[in-house]
């Protein structure tokens, strides 16, 4: 594998036409003598899915429990609509909705008293229309116990709760783990369908997931911003910095230019060789 030699700029330019929804400045979570979160500043903008991407142990988690208010930094703030995590957090989670890795579902309850719940505490003065505004393609299930649904429906329904009482900024950590393929399509149009007027902020392992959803991508790495942009501008920058050769002895010599993402099956003598 061949590195560029020279530095490659890792910012898109931020979009200026575009509501500030939410900004970390500078945020850094030490736990004992490690950075879990390294002075991380990036912004989040109205009208956009936003993607965090990384590895296991890239500090997305903890990037969304600082967000959600689960624990502070060690340095550093977030704003949110320009109210300070610190000192405003709760105007702030009036305006927040969040999925969970895992699941926060009570199996005796139906699918519609999930949506009452949630709904009569976080905006007790919206009528059941208005709680129900949300397409999120739930309605068949209504009756339907949430200890019944499949895996699939679980998590739509964790992020119909978060979509719940006109949420603003909306948090979903790793959406679609543990779902099928379809499913996985199915919840991506949900949240496609619901980014109008909301700041959505999603982590996630997958990178086709974060190409097909996301406005911008944010990748992390060690607690820090590796790059940031939409999936055309990292494609466009980073798509082509490198080249891998592959050399299979005496039978057969192939030169790969691939995109930075794309895994490609490699066509070799032998049917079992992928890359
Ligand atoms: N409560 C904690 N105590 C100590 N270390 C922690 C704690 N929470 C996270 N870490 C460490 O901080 C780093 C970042 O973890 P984090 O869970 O934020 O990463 P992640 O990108 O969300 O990973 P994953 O994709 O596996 O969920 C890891 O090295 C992890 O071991």
């Amino acid at each position: 594998v061949k590195e560029r030699s020279a530095p490659l700029p890792h910012l898109e330019p931020e979009p200026t036409d575009l509501t500030l929804g939410v900004s970390l400045h500078g945020i850094t979570k030490v736990y004992g003598s490690k950075a879990a979160v390294d002075n991380l500043s990036l912004n989040f903008y109205e009208g956009n899915i936003t993607s965090l991407l990384g590895h296991n142990g890239a500090g997305k988690t903890t990037t969304i429990s600082i967000l959600t208010g689960l624990f502070p930094t060690s340095s550093g703030t977030i704003f949110v609509y320009g109210k300070d995590i610190r000192t405003d957090q709760e105007v702030i989670r009036k305006n927040m909705g969040v999925c969970m890795q895992h699941n926060v579902l009570f199996n005796y309850l139906t699918t519609k008293e999930h949506l009452l719940l949630y709904g009569y505490i976080k905006v007790p003065h919206w009528s059941k229309q208005e709680l129900y505004q949300e397409e999120t393609g739930l309605y068949s299930h209504r009756h339907k116990l949430a200890g019944s649904l499949s895996g699939g429906m679980k998590r739509k329904l964790s992020i119909a709760i978060a979509l719940l009482g006109g949420s603003r900024v909306v948090i979903l950590d790793e959406p679609t783990t543990g779902v099928d393929p379809c499913s996985r399509r199915s919840i991506w149009e949900i949240i496609s369908k619901n980014k109008k007027g909301r700041t959505i902020i999603l982590s996630t392992h997958h990178l086709d997931e974060a190409e097909v959803l996301s406005d911008r991508i944010a990748f992390l790495e060690h607690g820090g911003l590796k790059c940031c942009g939409s999936p055309f501008y990292l494609k466009e920058t980073f798509g082509d910095g490198y080249h891998l050769t592959l050399t299979k002895k005496k039978v057969c010599f192939f030169i790969f230019h691939s995109a930075l993402w794309l895994a490609l099956p490699v066509p070799c003598w032998n049917s079992h060789a992928f890359l």
